[in-house]
């Protein structure tokens, strides 16, 4: 499939929900976009066109979406798959970064030593709205003392101040589709 029409089979599969989880936001659903195969597929496929020859080494997926399309593209292009986590969950010692949502606040933990100065890596998300997910998830990326080549989403809202906090950081990022 090129890439025009992957894109816009991605886009067109993408939910709209207004005035979800709370009055005012639109929520942009990803499951009807998981469910269709083929737009699935797309996905993953243009994201390892994309990081393929780059030598990734890890591929840092944001829980609990960004792990769906990161732990795929891992095994598609041959590196490891990193979980950035909420809270609580990870066993080991972490490193470990607050940061405020859109509706709410948050933090994210990873291992000590899921990464080491010999990564090249890749942060995947779903979505990139105020930045503030993606910006703790590259800065626990740098606290491993890692390669941050590049954060992907499958979607970035246009709105909302994401793309230019993580360029204002000196951050690249790439998107799949834009609303
Ligand atoms: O750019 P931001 O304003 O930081 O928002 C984007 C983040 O918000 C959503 O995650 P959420 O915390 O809702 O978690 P989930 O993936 O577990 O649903 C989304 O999956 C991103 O991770
Ligand atoms: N508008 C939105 N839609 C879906 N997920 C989100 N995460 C943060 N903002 C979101």
């Amino acid at each position: 499939m090129n890439m025009d029409k992957a894109l816009t089979l991605i886009a067109d599969n993408i939910g709209r929900i207004d005035d979800y989880p709370k009055p005012g936001i639109i929520f942009r659903d990803i499951t009807p976009l998981l469910a269709h195969a083929e737009a699935f597929a797309a996905c993953i496929d243009v994201l390892a066109q994309r990081y393929r020859e780059q030598g990734i080494t890890q591929v840092c997926g944001i829980e609990a979406r960004g792990f769906i399309f990161a732990s795929a593209l891992a095994y598609r292009i041959g590196a490891g798959f990193v979980p950035l986590r909420k809270p609580g969950k990870l066993p080991r010692q972490t490193y470990s970064r607050q940061y405020a949502l859109e509706y709410g606040d948050d933090e994210l933990q990873v291992h000590r030593d899921a990464l080491t100065t010999a990564d090249k890596v890749v942060v995947i998300d779903d979505l990139l709205a105020t930045g503030g997910t993606a910006l703790a998830a590259a800065q626990l990326v740098q606290d491993c003392g890692a390669q941050l080549q590049e954060l992907a989403f499958i979607i970035t809202l246009n709105d909302l101040p994401g793309v230019s906090k993580l360029a204002q950081a000196g951050l690249p990022s790439y998107t799949l589709c834009r609303f």
